[in-house]
């Protein structure tokens, strides 16, 4: 299958390129960015010399959609609600790793992206790409909303408790890290090395834009409406999220009784792995891979869960998780494509 990259030159671009390259039913047929192109991307990016040496285009929809199938938007907000509907048109699968798509109250996205919102039929013609939750509907779409990074490491740390019932929807807090690269390439005050080495800070507290994307998806896995508290740091280094989450219990129970639920709820997915009694994930057991690595605590104290989710941004946050999506969308198996080991240490 013939695929393209619109954003080629991000870094969700150019971890797409790195999974498409070695993807053994695909071919990278078309590259296109927006200040970058014209330019080799081994120009913009020397690691890839020899390996991939193709020139970034200026965006030409009907170039693309002679050369294509499947387009994944690797675009800043408020691009890909302006692109989508003519690729749509002319037939063409779109993967949007953005935030244009998710929410499907446009009104909500508005408020919170400050952007204007695609249109109401694109908005309920989206599929929230999260496979693990949303495997069936994501099958026979033509239109995949990828998660963005935090929710896919919060939501697969809360739905086998939500789903089963075992934890209340209400008063659920969120702490959540990330490294630089979450916040793409272009260079920026918070991010650069004096900024950020050896420093930690917290960044839109209460005004993220992942709340009401997190929200949404409790609320469906939960069947109610709440809040979450979720406030976001930035740590020193360069890929990865953790999010400790935790939950008021509805029930009596242990760790090692929820660590079989988990354990039976993601028994079919591959990319999710549970850790053992007392050990907790690490962001570089992760890193480079499509993995997201779960560990539990039931304190009984005060009769919260504690769940810490591991994932690397770039990949099951981002381009791996639009690749699994891609997998699905074509019967192809889940993982192909995507079974490489983390890259430790
Ligand atoms: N980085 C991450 O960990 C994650 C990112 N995402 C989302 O993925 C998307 C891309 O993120 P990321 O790779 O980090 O971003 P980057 O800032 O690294 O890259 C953005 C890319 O979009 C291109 N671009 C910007 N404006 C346009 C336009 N009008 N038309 C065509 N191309 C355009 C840029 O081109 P050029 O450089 O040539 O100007 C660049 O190639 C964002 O929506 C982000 O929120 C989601 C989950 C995780
Ligand atoms: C470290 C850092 O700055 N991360 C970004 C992640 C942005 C992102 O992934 O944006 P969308 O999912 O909305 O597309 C942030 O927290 O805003």
């Amino acid at each position: 299958m013939n695929v393209g990259i619109i954003g080629a030159n991000g870094y969700s671009g150019v971890e797409l390129i790195r999974l498409l390259h070695q993807h053994p039913f695909v071919q990278l047929k078309y590259l296109a960015s927006h200040s970058s192109s014209g330019k080799l991307i081994s120009e913009q990016y020397p690691h890839l010399q020899g390996i991939i040496e193709d020139r970034i285009g200026e965006l030409d929809i009907n170039e693309a959609a002679s050369k294509i199938e499947l387009m994944f938007f690797a675009t800043p907000s408020g691009v890909s609600k302006d692109l989508i509907p003519a690729f749509l048109e002319k037939g063409i699968t779109c993967i949007d790793l953005s935030g244009d798509f998710r929410l499907k109250d446009g009104t909500i996205y508005e408020k919170w992206y400050k952007n204007a919102k695609a249109s109401d039929e694109n908005l309920q013609n989206a599929t929230y790409g999260l496979p693990e939750i949303f495997r069936e509907e994501i099958i026979g779409s033509t239109l995949i909303a990828n998660p963005g990074c935090y929710p896919t490491a919060t939501l697969l740390g809360l739905a086998p408790a939500l789903n089963n019932g075992l934890i209340s929807g209400e008063n659920i807090v969120i702490d959540g890290k990330s490294g630089v690269s979450g916040a793409g390439r272009k260079a920026s005050l918070g991010t650069h090395y004096g900024e950020i080495n050896e420093n930690m800070k917290a960044y839109k507290l209460g005004s993220h834009q992942h709340i009401p994307e997190i929200e949404q998806i409790i609320s469906h896995l939960s069947g109610t409406d709440h809040p979450i508290t979720f406030s976001t740091h930035l740590v020193p280094m360069t890929r990865g999220i953790l999010c400790t989450i935790y939950a008021d219990l509805k029930i009596d129970t242990t760790t090692g009784e929820l660590l079989t639920q988990y354990e039976e709820y993601y028994q079919n997915n591959f990319f999710v792995r549970i850790r053992p009694l007392d050990v907790w994930p690490a962001t570089k057991e992760v890193l480079g891979s499509n993995y997201c690595d779960i560990g539990l605590k039931v304190e009984e104290r005060t009769n919260k869960l504690i769940i810490v989710s591991v994932i690397d941004n770039v990949v099951k946050g981002a381009a791996g998780q639009a690749v699994q999506n891609m997998n699905l969308l074509n019967g192809w198996a889940e993982e192909t494509g995507l079974t490489f080991s983390p890259v430790y240490p």
